[in-house]
């Protein structure tokens, strides 16, 4: 949206979380993992507005309860031109995040935040978090051009859980750099930027949104994968394997599914390292069961390419009898490493009970299960499903798998 009267943008960008659909611990030992976009999504509303005081940037993140306001000129002064990693020439730009100086770029953002708030320490990680990946992103991107900025209202908001395992924080940062990137071309083509407004991102500018989506998962979580960046961008679904690249796999999908939260925390350290531990003990027979989901992973990706080609429905039937087979065998090879729990083994045996399958997803030891509806199940079958469920105290959720990642909203 452009207002003409005072030349202001309003920007408005969403992107979908993420589920490991197969590969979960298997792929800390080198194996395939696949993860595939959720039908929750975050969305961000960035507006340049005209401030009462002096410019500033008005932050409203209800997810992580916090409302801020930061100065822009000393913002501007303080972090902006970000430099180059060292053994590289010239000048950075926001189109090349993966060449920023991150180590550099996030100390002098850490020292910003201690100034302007000085009791930064002790606010809960995830607000310092969510302020740290916000600064680094705006003055990475901004403050690599000469464009002049704003005052601006950001408000970001999520139908994700956040800190359960479905990519809340890939997702967050997907829709920041997206907003800004949107903001930025738009004020670099003021004079035409209807051209502009309605246009979605081009893969290349989805290919520099996930780079700086993945520096900011390096700020919350250390040493990502880049699975979720990437799956949080690109949408569907996205493979992986550690030591390379991930690699999106362009596959047309929309699978329902039931989500459901066990509402059980877990530790996701504690619970690899409880395989790690039967490991050692079993080696060759972990080995195995590894090489398995390996396997299914590398034909689930076969099967969903088939279904994503759009053929008649006795087809579409039998891949979803795949896809339900696949699905069974990893939930049991899971069980089997001793990362199932009671409340996950209960979804099961419920879901199975109406022939549908059902796997837990991500770490295990309690968080989600999910529950694959193929398009001929009566709408009895899933209703009959999820009153028990939520009788049974758990919180469910009938949402979609593969849909778009990053896009503008209109
Ligand atoms: N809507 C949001 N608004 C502000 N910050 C958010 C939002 N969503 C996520 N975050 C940031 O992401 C962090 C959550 O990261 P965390 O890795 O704990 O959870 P997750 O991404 O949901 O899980 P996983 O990475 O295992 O899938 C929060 O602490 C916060 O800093
Ligand atoms: C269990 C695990 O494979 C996935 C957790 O979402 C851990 C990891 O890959 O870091």
């Amino acid at each position: 949206m452009f207002n003409g009267m005072d030349n202001m943008f309003t920007v408005s960008v969403s992107a979908p979380g993420k589920v490991i659909l197969h590969g979960e611990h298997a792929v800390v030992y080198g194996k395939t993992a696949l993860a595939v976009s959720l039908g929750l999504r975050s969305s961000i509303v960035v507006k340049e507005v005209n401030s009462i005081k002096e410019p500033a940037v008005y932050i409203h993140m209800p997810s992580v309860e916090l409302q801020e306001t930061i100065p822009l000129t000393p913002t501007i002064k303080a972090l902006f031109c970000p430099r180059l990693l060292q053994d590289i020439s010239g000048k950075f730009s926001w189109k090349m995040p993966d060449k920023l100086d991150h180590d550099q770029h996030l100390r002098r953002v850490e020292e910003f935040l201690h100034i302007i708030k000085p009791n930064f320490d002790v606010l809960p990680s995830n607000q310092k978090n969510s302020l740290r990946v916000f600064l680094y992103m705006f003055s990475g991107i901004f403050g690599s051009t000469d464009i002049r900025v704003k005052s601006l209202d950001i408000s970001i908001g999520t139908e994700l859980t956040i800190g359960a395992g479905t990519g809340s924080s890939a997702s967050f940062a997907v829709c920041l750099a997206g907003a800004l990137i949107q903001l930025l071309k738009l004020k670099s083509h003021s004079s035409n930027y209807d051209a502009y407004y309605d246009e979605d991102f081009s893969m290349t500018e989805k290919e520099i949104i996930s780079e700086w989506a993945y520096n900011g998962e390096r700020i919350m979580h250390g040493t990502p994968s880049g699975i979720d960046n990437v799956s949080c961008t690109f949408g569907s679904v996205v493979s992986y394997k550690k030591g390379h690249k991930p690699r999106y796999i362009d596959a047309r999908l929309d699978l329902r599914i039931l989500l459901v939260d066990t509402r059980v925390q877990r530790e996701t350290r504690a619970l690899v390292m409880k395989v790690a531990t039967v490991r050692q003990r079993n080696t060759a027979a972990i080995d195995h069961i590894m090489e398995a989901c390996d396997h299914l992973a590398n034909t689930a990706i076969q099967v969903l390419l088939k279904l994503s080609s759009g053929k008649c429905d006795t087809d579409v039937e039998s891949d979803y009898q795949h896809l339900a087979e696949l699905w069974e065998m990893n939930h049991w090879l899971l069980g089997a490493l001793g990362v199932s729990h009671p409340s996950l083994e209960t979804i099961h045996a419920a879901a199975r009970a109406r022939g549908l399958a059902c796997k837990l997803t991500g770490a295990g030891g309690g968080g989600y299960a999910m529950v694959l509806i193929p398009p001929s199940t009566p709408r009895s079958t899933v209703d009959g499903l999820t009153g028990q469920l939520l009788e049974l105290g758990f919180r469910v959720t009938e949402t979609r798998l593969g849909g778009p990642g990053v896009s503008l909203e209109m």
